[in-house]
């Protein structure tokens, strides 16, 4: 479990975390999200004892990270993939980390098997692909069999297979009942791969819930009906939780009721219509516009 706890983190003038509260449970994999600059990173570091909050404290199962005598076998983590030696190989990277935080040798194998990087092992960091060092800082986050793993954009950059492995991997850990906590700029991929969703914007927390309900709350259903007759359409469906707006002469959007009851409605009423489509706003639409007053550094479009 991971607990934030009012976790504050000023730059100068600059508050990159603004006063978080969250609670990350286990078991679970827990999505952050937000914008570029939203404090993503900085609260990320500061689990991992890399920066000091200014007010509040993070703590890892009940302790600060710096608390930890063996820091490894309690959480890991996967903060920049390209901060590796990249003379060394893969198998030599990971051997020397392991010894010296006394993990024995076959825990190595483990990892590099767990990650499937046996086939790349032997070779140089230097030319690994995105997708293998980003297997390979996993293999290292794993390396001391941690209860806690926080991964930090861990798709970023991934192609699609590399981005599926990486979810399939998240899952299976949250199944064993680890903490998995990873970050992400994108709602659709976190939608596909966490339980839990924490927003972020501006450092502070715009959501925190369910990933379902972030979803139900999210999409916008209505449905988008062209009929001959719309007038007659608007008092035939008119109730408490129906809204029914003009969108052209011949064309209503309305809410409240599915296509399969409009529909039914209209045939009982014997009401022509041409068009019945259910329309959903998209996740990342509806992102964008929970977020929307809190992107740092909007990009213009210049006429
Ligand atoms: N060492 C630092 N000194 C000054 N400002 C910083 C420092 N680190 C981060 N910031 C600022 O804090 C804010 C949050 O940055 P952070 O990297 O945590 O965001 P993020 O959500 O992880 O975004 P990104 O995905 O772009 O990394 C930004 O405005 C950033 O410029």
């Amino acid at each position: 479990m991971i607990q934030l706890d009012h976790l504050t983190k000023r730059f100068g003038a600059k508050t990159a975390v603004d006063d978080i509260s969250v609670t990350i449970q286990p078991g679970k994999v827990t999505g952050f999200l937000g914008p570029n600059g939203a404090g993503k990173s900085t609260t990320m570091r500061m689990i991992m004892g890399l920066d000091r909050p200014t007010h509040g404290q993070a703590l890892i199962n009940g302790k600060r990270y710096a608390e930890f005598r063996s820091p490894l076998t309690e959480v890991g983590a996967l903060l920049d993939a390209k901060a590796i030696h990249t003379g060394r190989t893969a198998y030599a990277h990971l051997l020397s980390l392991a010894a010296t935080h006394g993990i024995p040798k076959s825990r190595v194998h483990e990892v590099i098997g767990m990650t499937g990087l046996e086939s790349v092992a032997g070779k140089r960091v230097g030319g690994f692909s995105l997708g293998m060092g980003q297997r390979l800082g996993i293999a290292a986050a794993m390396l001391g069999d941690p209860a806690t793993l926080i991964l930090d954009e861990p798709v970023n950059g991934l192609d699609p297979e590399g981005v599926l492995w990486v979810r399939q991997f998240a899952r299976h850990l949250a199944s064993q009942g680890r903490t998995v906590f990873l970050s992400s700029h994108l709602m659709s991929e976190m939608a596909q791969t966490a339980d839990h969703i924490v927003v972020l914007g501006r450092g502070r927390v715009l959501a925190d819930a369910p990933v379902d309900s972030i979803l139900a709350a999210a999409t916008r259903h209505a449905v988008r009906v062209r009929t001959p007759q719309p007038e007659q359409l608007a008092r035939a469906v008119a109730g408490a939780d129906v809204a029914v707006t003009g969108v052209e002469a011949q064309l209503l959007e309305i809410t409240g009721l599915t296509a399969a009851q409009i529909g039914e409605t209209a045939a009982r009423d014997g009401i022509v219509l041409h068009e019945l489509t259910p329309i959903s706003a998209s996740l990342e639409e509806a992102y964008l516009e929970l977020t929307q007053d809190d992107v740092e550094y909007r990009t213009e479009v210049s006429r």
